[in-house]
């Protein structure tokens, strides 16, 4: 054990997501049912950027990353470089998520295996000093593999492995027809998402290819775990009530919590 008390402090599992409300809430969740801890006093340590909320429970860092690739990635490199700077040994680096979902049934969990672009390509392409620079969007095969174990026959939902297309636009980007703006038809939307869906894509957001991308590039295991919120082959309005929704954005909390707790009891390291 002399090894790992140094370890106290350090983050060994970093979970980011869009809002800043789901990141407490996850930090919630994980103090109570990963160290069962309730009532814990959260504090939102990036309080005074203004931008991002980081919380901090145990060895688990729960941070806000926005809407889309370049807010994310900004947060991404930031806690890339707070990894290194710690010294942390192998961190995880998960993203849980909302999305929309190919002939799934709402309220699914997809469990990522590679991120697909706006080109319908798996890598994530960042123009820098006038070139694209292509890197690579698969995630840690084994890891999603072991995440995707979690899932349970008595689960109330359903959980799948595949593709997930991250879109730089919640609407065209998406192939929706109720934005501003659309010069497709219904026809090319479904056909575009049929292809999807041939291609092994289970689910659409806005920042896996890069997530993946930007984890591999820094040698850091990453998984994406993310709820559909409807069913695109249906309709394009996320029409289902906000209670409901709210239920739904727990179930990849509850898998990445599971995933947490199992770890943390095989390693023996002392945080629980
Ligand atoms: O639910 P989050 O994590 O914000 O993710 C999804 O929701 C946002 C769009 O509403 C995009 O960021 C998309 O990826
Ligand atoms: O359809 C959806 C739902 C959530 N987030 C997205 O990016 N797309």
């Amino acid at each position: 054990m002399g090894d790992i008390a140094p370890r106290k402090g350090i983050p060994e599992f970093v979970c980011i997501g869009g809002t800043k409300h789901r990141m407490r809430e996850f930090a919630e969740f994980v103090s109570f049912n990963v160290f069962h801890r309730k009532n814990v006093k959260l504090v939102n340590l990036t309080k005074h950027s203004h931008r991002y909320a980081t919380y901090k429970v145990g060895p688990v860092l729960s941070v806000s990353h926005g809407i889309g690739i370049p807010s994310m990635t900004t947060v991404l490199q930031e806690i890339i470089k707070l990894l290194h700077y710690a010294k942390a040994v192998d961190p995880i680096v998960f993203r849980i998520g909302t999305s929309g979902g190919l002939s799934i049934p709402p309220g699914s969990v997809v469990v990522s295996s590679w991120g697909l672009n706006g080109y319908l390509e798996k890598s994530y392409d960042i123009p820098v000093m006038g070139r694209s620079l292509k890197l690579p969007a698969i995630l840690d095969k084994r890891l999603s593999q072991e995440i995707y174990s979690m899932a349970s026959e008595e689960d109330e939902f359903q959980t799948y492995l595949g593709g997930t297309m991250g879109a730089d636009d919640f609407y065209r980007g998406q192939a929706r027809l109720d934005g501003p703006f659309c010069d497709h038809t219904e026809e090319d939307k479904l056909e575009f998402l049929e292809k999807l869906s041939e291609m092994g894509v289970r689910n659409i957001e806005m920042e896996a290819p890069a997530f993946a991308a930007l984890t591999k590039e820094a040698g850091i295991r990453g998984a994406i775990v993310c709820v559909t919120l409807l069913n695109r082959l249906e309709g394009d309005q996320v029409s289902t009530e906000k209670g409901t929704l709210l239920q739904w954005q727990k179930r990849p909390m509850a898998i990445v919590a599971k995933f947490i707790s199992k770890y943390l009891d095989s390693s023996m390291n002392g945080w629980k």
